[in-house]
């Protein structure tokens, strides 16, 4: 990506968006390098979408049963977001897997938030999955989604304790907090600099 030309980030959300949001105050710095240029959902009524509407970034909902087929749902998604032309896709709590098409059109282009350590705990409820497992550490992982769940290159990851006292929400937030930092700073990253893909190993830089 060119040095003064911010990267353009089109941003996937199925709830409260504070991720979407933590990317959207990061994007105010023109010294971020990107900015917010869609936010797109699985369904509407969302907060995420509200912080979106709210900050003047275009919105869009492809709901999966609107479609005859799981496949078409994921080939109109995949043309609506093309149409934004987005260097980095972002998936921040976006509650449906992609498919084919979409993983095809944006090779090495899309990330996703994860609330655990991969290749711990995978799929939608990783908090729950590490405090009934016993772990005495979990956090959050962004990697470079394919075509398995949670399964991508690890482009980061967070650590945060498990505490005695927790249950599933006090971790989740505890998990979210370091989540938002781990996922704006290294976005940046993708955004200044690019990533290189060799095996499972990302490197930042082209
Ligand atoms: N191809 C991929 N798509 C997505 C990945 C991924 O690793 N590969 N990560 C997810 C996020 N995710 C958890 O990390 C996740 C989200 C949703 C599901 C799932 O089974 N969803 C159901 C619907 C559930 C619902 O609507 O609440 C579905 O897709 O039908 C599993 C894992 C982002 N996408
Ligand atoms: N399997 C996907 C998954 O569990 N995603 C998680 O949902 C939360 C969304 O929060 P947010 O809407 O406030 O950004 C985040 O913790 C994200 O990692």
């Amino acid at each position: 990506m060119p040095d003064n030309v911010p990267a353009r980030l089109v941003v996937l959300v199925s709830g409260a968006g504070t991720n979407l949001q933590a990317l959207l105050d990061a994007c105010e710095d023109p010294a971020y390098g990107a900015k917010v240029v869609a936010v797109g959902a699985d369904r509407e009524g969302i907060e995420g979408l509200a912080r979106a509407e709210r900050a003047g970034v275009p919105t869009f909902v492809r709901k999966v049963g609107d479609f005859t087929s799981r496949e078409h749902w994921d080939h109109t998604l995949t043309d609506t977001v093309a149409a934004f032309e987005p260097d980095v896709v972002v998936l921040a709590g976006f509650m449906k897997l992609v498919g084919a098409d979409f993983l095809g059109r944006f090779e090495n282009k899309v990330v996703n938030t994860h609330p655990a350590l991969c290749p711990s705990f995978p799929g939608v409820s990783g908090p729950a999955d590490a405090l009934e497992y016993g772990v005495k550490v979990t956090g959050a992982t962004l990697f470079v989604v394919d075509a398995g769940v949670d399964t991508g290159v690890i482009i980061a990851q967070a650590v945060v304790p498990v505490e005695d006292a927790d249950d599933v929400e006090s971790l989740h937030e505890r998990i979210k907090v370091a989540e938002r930092e781990m996922l704006v700073e290294n976005v940046g990253r993708m955004a200044r600099e690019g990533i290189s893909v060799t095996g499972r190993r990302v490197r930042f830089g082209s």
